[in-house]
């Protein structure tokens, strides 16, 4: 065979098909289901558990369509809507979308075995061109007395759960935390959330603020500044939670969202001269440093890259061509080319998707500052635009965008409120193509939209 793909995660399913699609053959091996963890226990049963909640929110924010809104969530049916999204945890449709593909799927646990050797079991898959590593992440859970034998849940649990728990103790102010606790919030859990910071740290301040008003609206218990000391559990009764500021509280489940690590350990890469359950650096095409002979890839959550799935979608592109295109001959790798992940230097969109959404590209003025940039920061309240003020009654939210002086072009852009995630992608394209303030000025956003807030973003800037 021409390329080893281990993990048929979203982005390892992309390299393979760009790889494939020029005629190399390509064998994906997947240990657990095709599809990898966004399908299964991550992006698509979190959605599917907010979405719902969205709706009802939405419609009580409009009179006429509240007065009609009589009840809560039926629990029961977001749950299952849940699992039809997963396809009940099979994986036979993803399988089958592979074998369609032209690509062949070997089922069972890979590891190196030496320079472009990859062993399951038994039989040793040995690659002409290329091994990529697409093995994503696996969930960090701190060293809190007590915490690890409690059995707490990670996020696998929390988006496969069948019921909802009466208490949730949530650990973490990220990503996961944030939608995880308002998705059990409003399915009828009472959710504590502790984090030792702000919520959604490294985005804008006003963001982690707005969720954590939201958060309190839906009635969950933030505590901000609050670390466990100590978990306690008889078997698998309740957990009791000692916090740093002396507190405790009771909880039926506990939900531990700490962040991720790249899935690196017994993969075998001592094999081939790095360190076991090391971290991988790669350059742009996805090539991992260190190795000799660049035959070596790695792309997606395991890579050191941005943790999403779009982006590593996006970067498995990258490496699927240029892999195809060096099989044939050396290639020039310039940025912004076809076979560089250029993006994830300038333009990495990322949604949370809670009530109110964040939605967030490029640089935060923070970040912008600590590059040496000269910054001009505008900030808009997006209720304030007439296509908002039709959306919700009341809307809340706050548009920020972060201008490179120099260049006169935008760096970042964070929008926060109700569906401002469809905003993000213009923000991606101004941000990506450099475009201009004064050429900006000329794309008219239609009346009455919540995309007005480029309008007023650009006249508040001084256009
Ligand atoms: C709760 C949650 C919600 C998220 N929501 C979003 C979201 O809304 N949007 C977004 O962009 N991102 C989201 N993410 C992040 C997203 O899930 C990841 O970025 C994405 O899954 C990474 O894809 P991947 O292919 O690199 O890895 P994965 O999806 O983790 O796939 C890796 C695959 O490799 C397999 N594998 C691992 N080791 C081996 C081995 N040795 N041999 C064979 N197979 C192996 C695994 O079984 C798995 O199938 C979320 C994450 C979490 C935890
Ligand atoms: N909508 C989305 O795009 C989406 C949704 C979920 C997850 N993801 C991705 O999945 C990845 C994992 O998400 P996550 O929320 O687990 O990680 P994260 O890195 O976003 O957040 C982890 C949080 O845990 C805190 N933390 C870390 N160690 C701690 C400790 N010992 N005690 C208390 N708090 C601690 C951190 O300060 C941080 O706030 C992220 O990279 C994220 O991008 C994306």
């Amino acid at each position: 065979m021409d390329v080893v793909v281990v993990g048929a995660g979203p982005v390892g399913e992309n390299v393979a098909d760009r790889a494939a699609r020029t005629g190399l053959s390509v064998v994906v091996v997947e240990k657990e289901l095709v599809g990898g963890e966004c399908s299964y226990w991550a992006c698509m049963p979190s959605k599917a558990l907010l979405r719902s909640g969205q709706a009802l929110a939405a419609a009580r924010r409009l009179p006429g369509a509240a007065e009609a809104v009589t009840g809560g969530l039926d629990a029961a049916e977001v749950l299952q809507r849940r699992t039809s999204f997963t396809h009940d945890w099979d994986d036979s449709s993803q399988a089958q979308w592979l074998e369609s593909a032209g690509l062949s799927l070997v089922r069972g646990t890979a590891r190196l075995d030496g320079p472009r050797r990859v062993r399951v079991g038994d039989e040793v898959l040995v690659a002409r061109h290329a091994v990529v590593l697409s093995t994503g992440s696996v969930p960090v859970v701190p060293d809190v007395p007590g915490l690890a034998d409690s059995s707490p849940w990670t996020s696998r649990e929390a988006t496969s759960a069948k019921t909802v728990p009466g208490r949730l103790f949530v650990l973490g102010g990220g990503v996961v935390g944030v939608e995880l606790a308002q998705a059990w919030a409003r399915l009828g859990s009472t959710v504590t959330l502790a984090a030792r910071t702000g919520l959604l740290g490294g985005q804008e301040e006003f963001a982690g603020e707005l969720v954590a008003g939201a958060l309190r609206a839906d009635g969950v218990d933030v505590r901000l500044g609050a670390s466990p000391t100590r978990v306690t559990r008889e078997g698998t009764g309740p957990f009791t939670v000692e916090l740093s500021d002396g507190s405790r509280v009771e909880a039926d489940e506990f939900l531990v969202a700490t962040g991720r690590r790249p899935a690196t350990s017994g993969l075998g890469l001592e094999t081939v001269g790095l360190e076991d359950g090391g971290s991988l650096s790669v350059d742009d095409t996805g090539l991992v440093d260190g190795v000799e002979g660049g035959w070596l890839y790695a792309t997606g959550d395991v890579s050191g890259r941005p943790k999403l799935t779009h982006q590593g979608k996006y970067a498995g592109r990258a490496t699927g061509d240029a892999i195809a295109a060096r099989a044939a001959g050396p290639i020039e790798t310039p940025a912004w080319s076809r076979y560089t992940a250029t993006a994830d230097h300038h333009a990495v969109p990322q949604v949370v998707f809670t009530d109110p959404e964040v939605a967030q590209v490029g640089l935060t003025a923070a970040q912008a500052r600590e590059r040496g940039l000269d910054v001009k920061v505008v900030d808009y309240e997006i209720g304030n635009v007439a296509g908002a003020s039709l959306v919700a009654d009341g809307y809340t939210g706050t548009a920020r965008m972060v201008v490179d002086e120099d260049r006169r072009v935008i760096v970042g852009v964070t929008f926060v409120g109700q569906d401002v995630a469809e905003l993000l992608h213009a923000a991606t394209v101004a941000i990506v193509g450099e475009v201009p303030l004064e050429r900006l000025w000329h794309a008219v956003p239609s009346y009455p939209t919540i995309s007005e807030v480029w309008l007023r973003l650009l006249e508040t800037y001084g256009l």
